[in-house]
């Protein structure tokens, strides 16, 4: 069964804070966002490989560690997954960016496609599928079934909150993905929005609501 971290690094912490307070503006909420994703990024890149080089300081040569160069693939689930996608990239700056469109229909709560483009060489990529908010878990669920479809085979999947819901059904269905969570938050309501939550993630980046 795949793991579960909850990244419960202060800084990362006292930001989400302010990201679920009602009280906070788009302008302030893109920004947290951002800064959470990178300090994410931080955390989930602490099993990188690293190499052996050589160099020379000024004053002497000497042995030094470089990335191994894996190959990473980022894919933000659309829209809400937008909005970690840039801090992520500031911390690895190399990585491939691939685009699921998904949207969760409001009466059945089922997730619908619309979009996806994806880095050619996806089976050589370890993937870090990208959202904000993992409720139900249909969204991520159906992502992770159409990269595999197309034949990611190392993925994991990291996202600010989380309902247990949501958490298990990944479990369930991809025992080989691990998840990243700022936060696993208590249960679901009655529509399926995450409680305490932080709310509807896409309107609150992009001031739709
Ligand atoms: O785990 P689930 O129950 O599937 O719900 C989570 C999904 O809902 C939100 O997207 P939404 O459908 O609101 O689309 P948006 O990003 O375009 O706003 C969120 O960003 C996830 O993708
Ligand atoms: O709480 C939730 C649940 C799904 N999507 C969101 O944006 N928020
Ligand atoms: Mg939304």
């Amino acid at each position: 069964m795949g793991k579960v971290y909850v990244l419960d690094h202060p800084l990362i912490q006292h930001k989400l804070t302010y990201i679920r307070d009602k009280n906070t503006g788009t302008k302030e909420f893109r920004e947290l966002v951002d800064e959470v994703a990178m300090l994410m990024a931080f955390e989930i890149t602490r099993n990188l490989p690293l190499a052996e080089t050589t160099i020379n300081t000024p004053v002497v040569e000497t042995k030094a560690k470089v990335l191994a160069g894996k190959k990473i693939g980022l894919v933000p689930i659309l829209r809400a997954g937008l909005g970690m996608v840039d801090g992520m990239l500031k911390l690895i700056p190399a990585a491939r960016v691939g685009h699921v469109g998904l949207y969760r229909d409001p009466e059945t709560l089922e997730p619908v496609e619309y979009y996806i483009k994806l880095p050619k060489d996806i089976s050589e990529r370890e993937l870090i599928v990208i959202d904000p908010m993992l409720a139900t878990g249909g969204s991520a669920n159906d992502a992770i079934h159409s990269l595999k479809k197309r034949g990611a085979k190392q993925i994991r999947l990291m996202c600010l909150i989380a309902a247990p819901e949501g958490v298990e059904k990944i479990q369930e269905a991809h025992p080989d993905v691990d998840i990243y969570l700022a936060a696993l938050d208590e249960k679901l309501d009655d529509h399926a929005y995450i409680i305490p939550g932080l709310g509807d993630a896409g309107d609150r980046l992009f001031g739709t609501k």
